[in-house]
């Protein structure tokens, strides 16, 4: 029996939700190679009707069923509409994606779903859609990607909290928020605090008196307090930082998934890991701490002055 399909019929996998280029597909495709790697059976399933030319392979592709151009076309919708019309054509021929899917059995299965961010708020033909997917004995996670980049913008990152939280709360499955993109955090821009304070989500006062700092967002004081009790409150909102080139980055996420979603480890699978990860014998314990990916992708302001006092 392949590995997806460790526990009798059941199959195991990940939905892979976030907003429009947030790296859903990416992810999928580096995913996929990274668990091949250590021994599962894996399948990508494209659930998103806008991903035209996709530039990897997968196993199953909604476009079979129905595309963005041809609704669009067809009905007279603009890109929003259309989108959320295929997803009601998909959740009302269901039976179309769970017979498809009886040729994935014994997969672990990545569904890459489309980046509009209604459809996981409060839109509910997604959500139809997973829910059947736990009847055909799928145990999912949802993965739900952000871009790093939001970090960067106190302002964007409560509404990045808001919606990770509405997401989490709407589509009803066990959750890994993941902070996409490390790779360019430097790049998008100085954080005003250190990186686990983005990634935990403990104490968002500081970010309040950050805001309250500029002249804009003073106005909004009130409202950004309301807005992070409600987020604190409910204490479910934290992320995992990952750079989809970095095994270790990646291994953390799949140790993370594989908790929620219930996948557990077998010896085998587990010698792969060991394998896969030799080259980095002893960074396992590093990179676990938020500090070290800081230290691998946030330039710290010693060092910065340091680098600039050396260019004079
Ligand atoms: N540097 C870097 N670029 C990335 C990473 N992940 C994705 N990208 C880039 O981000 C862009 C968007 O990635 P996609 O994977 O197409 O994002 P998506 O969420 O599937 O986009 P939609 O299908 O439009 O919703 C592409 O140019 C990717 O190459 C990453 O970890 N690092």
């Amino acid at each position: 029996m392949a590995e997806g399909s460790r526990a009798g019929s059941l199959a195991f996998g990940q939905v892979v939700i976030g907003p429009p280029g947030s790296g859903k597909t990416t992810y999928c495709h580096a995913m996929r190679d990274f668990l091949s790697r250590i021994g599962r059976s894996v399948a990508v399933v494209n659930l998103d009707p806008a991903n035209e030319a996709l530039p990897w392979p997968c196993a199953l592709d909604i476009a079979e069923l129905v595309t963005l151009p041809d609704v669009m076309d067809s009905l007279g919708l603009g890109p929003n509409g259309g989108l959320i019309y295929c997803m009601e054509y998909l959740e009302a021929n269901a039976d179309w994606l769970r017979d498809r899917l009886q040729g994935l059995r014994g997969h672990y299965v990545l569904f890459d779903c489309p980046g509009q961010v209604e459809l996981y708020t409060h839109h509910e033909a997604l959500k139809n859609v997973f829910a059947q997917l736990a009847k055909w004995n799928f145990r999912l996670a949802a993965v739900h990607l952000v871009d790093s980049h939001y970090c960067t913008d106190p302002g964007k990152f409560i509404s990045v909290l808001c919606t990770s939280l509405s997401t989490m709360l709407h589509v009803e499955l066990p959750h890994v928020n993941v902070l996409s993109k490390m790779d360019l955090i430097e790049q998008y821009g100085k954080l005003a605090f250190n990186l686990d304070y983005y990634t935990e989500v403990l104490d968002l006062s500081y970010l309040l008196d950050h805001l309250a700092s500029d002249p804009f967002f003073r106005n909004f004081r009130r409202l950004n307090e309301k807005l992070v009790e409600v987020i604190e409150d409910y204490s479910l909102v934290s992320f995992v930082p990952l750079n989809v080139q970095d095994k270790q980055s990646m291994r953390q996420v799949v140790q993370a998934v594989d908790k929620a979603n219930g996948y557990s480890f077998g010896d085998q699978e587990h010698r792969s890991l060991e394998a896969l990860m030799s080259a980095a014998v002893g960074a396992d314990f590093h990179f676990s701490s938020t500090l070290a990916v800081q230290e691998k992708y946030v330039q710290s302001q010693d060092k910065a002055v340091e680098e600039e006092v050396m260019d004079l």
